[in-house]
């Protein structure tokens, strides 16, 4: 997409700006063509009006003419909907298209709630509001004008005072909405900060009341939403009473039998003065009559113009997603080794998380990776499916920098079980075949029996097939089996554990783990742990803080060196030890 510095609502739809301007001017010919058949009514009561006998050969012409523009009228409104519709069609192809691309080459690390949620706003809600302005509203809104302003040209020719007389409470409601929108952009500002307020203290509310409740303190959360709605409700009847006196009188102005009243009542002046004709007059009151629905869909337009406006930035943002760089001239990696070497990362204008960290993790070894929380493992980790790239240094699989390996290439070396295992919507065997489609359906058994998950599988309503969240609801621990289960048939010689036991109780972490063992079988592990007593058999630990590594080793040599490492283990047995004693003091 060409990002330049026109409007984006004006880029999204610059592809199929012909389209909707064709639809454009269908509609404005087709509301004319609708203006013609009031006109001819008005012609046909002079016809029939006349002195002398009925002219029929006019009143039939007049009323072909009638047949004719409504004919024209319905076919051109039908073509213009079908042209705007075609180029919502295209433009919604198009953006779902340059979505998915973007979306598909940005680093895995893009990836937050916050982005996730931008980007189910664009898909659901946003390109929703884009069809509603280029589908209907351009033809609706030109239709609005083209009508009345046909009307009272026809009325200026007739004759200029029948066009005031159509237009004269025009004026009153001008003025009301004139005063009735003065300061409207502040007050809907603070109308949105205090609405945000009410909807934090919702939110707070109910994310916290397994907590509040357990504390007590129910009365007093329910309180802090209490007073928000009060400030909110204070705030709109403060700006709402006012307005309602003139909206009254707006509505009032616009209101059928006030328009028709003075229309009749101006004419019958203009008659007594011998001015107009009753036709005339009855022209001008059709006329009066279609104001109010103009200012309606114009109303309308504006505000789906300003959402549109709204919903075409926030795509445009997601569109402007940096991806990930891919090499022109990518390189296959050989073998499974992991390398770190000098490696520093900081994220988006924060400060330096990792700081000159080299690390070899060999084929077949499994690397530990331990230290408080906030020292950065995680971060370290998914350097190596290349979440983020590095600030400086160099993270090498199979011997080649990862900003060389074409991402398809990496992603089918590396595999990662992380903390809040990801289950898509399909059925169970979908999930596991995931990073293998196709694989038979012995592949897929084997899988989730070493992943220890088979059994649970077998006890769903439909076994393989349930699908996730209709009849397959898994537990935390279970749903990292399963996609431990995906881990094992996409068969990745190196493997990412972050935390994979993290939210498991004690007899699904001895599954979990019993599984993890399976899958490290001949793997280049890279596992990050905080229970330390999961990782004692590792290979090599390495012991991060602030963002370095403090020491690195074998269990029993860095419990011998007496540092950081040695701490965390005596505080963990401590606290388990402490636990596990309460715990029988407990039963006993
Ligand atoms: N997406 C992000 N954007 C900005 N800062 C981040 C992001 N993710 C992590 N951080 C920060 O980077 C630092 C290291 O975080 P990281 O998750 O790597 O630590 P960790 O050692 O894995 O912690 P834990 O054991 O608690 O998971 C922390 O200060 C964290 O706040």
């Amino acid at each position: 997409m060409n990002h330049t510095s026109n409007p984006p609502l004006y880029e999204l739809r610059r592809p199929v700006a012909g389209l909707i301007r064709l639809g454009v001017i269908l509609g404005g010919v087709g509301a004319l063509s609708s203006l013609l058949p009031f006109i001819a009514i008005v012609e046909l009561g002079r016809v029939l009006m006349a002195p002398g006998p009925i002219d029929t050969v006019r009143v039939g012409m007049i009323a072909a003419l009638i047949g004719l523009a409504l004919l024209l009228g319905w076919l051109c409104m039908g073509l213009a909907l079908w042209a705007t519709h075609l180029a919502d069609h295209r433009m919604q192809a198009s953006l779902r298209r340059e979505l998915v691309r973007v979306l598909g080459r940005v680093p895995l690390g893009w990836y937050s709630d916050k982005t996730s949620g931008a980007v189910r706003k664009a898909v659901q809600n946003d390109l929703e509001d884009l069809h509603h302005l280029v589908a209907h509203h351009d033809v609706e809104r030109v239709a609005a004008i083209v009508l009345p302003a046909g009307g009272l040209l026809y009325l200026l020719w007739l004759d200029w005072r029948l066009m005031l007389l159509a237009v004269v409470t025009l004026p009153v409601y001008a003025v009301a909405y004139a005063r009735m929108m003065r300061g409207f952009g502040d007050k809907m500002t603070q109308l949105d900060a205090s609405f945000s307020e009410v909807s934090a203290a919702i939110v707070e509310f109910v994310n916290g009341i397994t907590v509040v409740k357990a504390f007590g303190q129910s009365g007093r959360a329910y309180e802090g939403y209490q007073n928000a709605v009060r400030n909110f409700s204070e705030r709109y009847a403060g700006w709402v009473r006012p307005l309602l006196r003139l909206e009254a009188l707006s509505s009032l102005a616009l209101s059928a039998p006030v328009i028709m009243l003075s229309t009749l009542a101006g004419g019958a002046w203009f008659l007594a003065n011998g001015w107009v004709g009753p036709l005339d007059v009855m022209a001008a009151t059709l006329v009066g009559m279609a104001l109010p629905q103009t200012l309606l869909t114009l109303n309308q337009g504006l505000v789906a113009q300003r959402n549109a406006e709204a919903a075409a930035k926030r795509i445009a943002s997601l569109l402007a997603a940096e991806p990930l760089p891919v090499s022109c001239h990518p390189r296959r990696p050989v073998g499974a080794t992991v390398e770190f070497e000098q490696v520093s990362f900081r994220y988006a204008d924060d400060h330096e998380v990792l700081s000159n960290i080299s690390l070899n993790c060999r084929p077949g070894t499994v690397t530990a990776l331990v230290g408080r929380s906030g020292a950065g493992k995680s971060t370290l980790a998914m350097l190596v499916p290349r979440f983020h790239d590095v600030s400086a240094g160099t993270v090498r699989v199979g011997g080649v920098d990862v900003r060389e390996i074409a991402p398809s290439v990496l992603y089918g070396k590396v595999g990662f079980v992380l903390q809040n295992a990801q289950l898509v919507r399909g059925t169970v065997r979908d999930n596991v075949c995931l990073g293998r489609p196709g694989a038979d359906q012995a592949a897929v058994i084997e899988a989730a029996r070493a992943a220890r998950i088979h059994d649970r599988i077998l006890a769903l309503p439909r076994g393989y097939d349930s699908v996730i969240g209709e009849d397959a609801v898994f537990s935390g621990g279970e749903t990292q089996r399963v996609s431990i289960a995906r881990m094992l048939l996409a068969d990745t010689p190196i493997l990412i554990l972050d935390e994979a036991t993290a939210h498991a109780d004690p007899e699904s972490e001895a599954h979990i783990q019993d599984a993890l063992s399976t899958l490290a079988l001949g793997r280049t592990v890279l596992v990050i742990a905080h229970r330390l007593a999961s990782i004692v058999a590792a290979d090599q630990i390495a012991v991060i803080d602030g963002g370095q590594i403090v020491e690195q080793g074998t269990h029993d040599r860095l419990l011998e060196a007496g540092g950081l490492y040695a701490r965390l283990w005596r505080l963990q047995t401590f606290v388990e030890s402490e636990g596990g004693e309460r715990e029988e003091a407990a039963r006993a």
